[in-house]
C-alpha cells in the first residue's frame, strides 16, 4: 500500500536520510525504531510531503507522492499525529476536528466514527483544546487524523509523556484502526508498547532501515534490541 524506496532527506546540508526504504500494508503496523536522531520523524515528514525528497520515492497505491505539494498528500488519504500533537490551540476540540473534515471533504460519518473511538472527546466538544490534559490532546490529534478517513496513518511517538491508563487507550485505538485495515506507521520508544502492537519492527539506524523484522523476532530475541538502539 504505501512502498518508501530509497528516499534520501537533507536538513540545510546533512544528509538525514540516506536511502530510507520501508513498505507498508494494509491492516497491520509497522514501528520505526531508532535511536535519537537516527532520522524516524524525518522518515514520516518525508513521506508528509514536509521535507523534500532529493532522491527516491513514496507511493501510495502506486502514486507518486515525492512530487505533490504538502498541502496535497493528506488529500491521498495519509493521516498524520505528529509529535507534539500540532493542534490549533485556541480553537475548540470542535474546530479543530472541522479542519480535519474539511481537509479532504469528509462525510460527518467519518467525525462520528472517530469520536466512537474516543468518548471523551464528545464530551469536550466545545472546549479549547490548549486546555485539555496531554492524553485528550493526543486522542484530539488522533480523531482529527482520521477526519480525512485515511487508509494510511502516522503517528510520532503517541504515548510521550501520558499517564498509563491513556497510553492503554491510545493502544486500543490502535488495534482497532489496523483490525479495520488502516496501514498504521508508528514511531514509539517504548519496548513494551512496540513489543504489545507492532507487526513488524523496523530499525532506523543513521538515516537508513538497516533491519526489518517481525515483531515475534524481536520478542524471541531481546538482545538485538541492544544492538540496534542500544537498550535492553
Ligand atoms: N530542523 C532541523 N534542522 C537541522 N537538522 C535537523 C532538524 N530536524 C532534525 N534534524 C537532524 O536530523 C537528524 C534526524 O532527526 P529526526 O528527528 O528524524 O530523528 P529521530 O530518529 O526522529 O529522533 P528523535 O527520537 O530524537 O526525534 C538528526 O541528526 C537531527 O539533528
Amino acid at each position: 500500500m504505501l512502498e518508501v524506496k530509497d528516499l534520501d532527506v537533507y536538513h540545510g546540508n546533512s544528509q538525514t536520510l540516506k536511502g530510507m526504504s520501508l513498505s507498508l500494508a494494509k491492516g497491520e503496523v509497522l514501528c520505526l525504531l531508532g535511536r535519537n536522531g537516527a532520522g524516524k520523524t524525518t522518515t514520516l515528514k518525508a513521506i508528509m510531503g514536509l521535507m523534500p525528497a532529493r532522491a527516491g520515492s513514496v507511493r501510495l497505491e502506486g502514486e507518486e507522492l515525492t512530487k505533490l505539494s504538502p498541502h496535497e498528500v493528506p488529500k491521498r488519504g495519509i493521516g498524520y499525529v505528529p509529535q507534539g500533537r500540532r493542534l490549533f490551540s485556541e480553537l475548540t476540540v470542535r474546530e479543530n476536528l472541522e479542519i480535519g473534515l474539511m481537509t479532504r471533504k469528509s462525510p460527518r460519518s467519518v467525525l462520528e466514527e472517530a469520536l466512537a473511538l474516543f468518548p471523551r472527546l464528545e464530551e469536550r466538544m466545545g472546549q479549547v483544546s490548549g486546555t485539555l490534559s496531554g492524553g485528550e490532546q493526543q486522542m484530539l490529534a488522533t480523531a482529527r487524523a482520521l477526519c480525512i478517513d485515511p487508509s494510511v496513518i502516522l503517528l510520532d511517538e503517541p504515548t510521550e509523556g501520558l499517564m498509563p491508563s491513556m497510553i492503554a487507550t491510545i493502544r486500543e485505538v490502535v488495534m482497532t484502526l489496523r483490525d479495520r485495515g488502516k496501514a498504521i506507521l508508528l514511531v514509539e520508544q517504548r519496548v513494551e508498547a512496540v513489543l504489545s502492537v507492532a507487526d513488524r519492527v523496523c530499525f532506523v539506524e543513521n538515516g537508513r532501515a538497516q533491519a526489518v523484522m517481525p515483531v515475534q523476532a524481536l520478542k524471541d530475541d531481546p538482545s538485538l534490541l541492544g544492538r540496534y538502539v542500544g537498550v535492553g
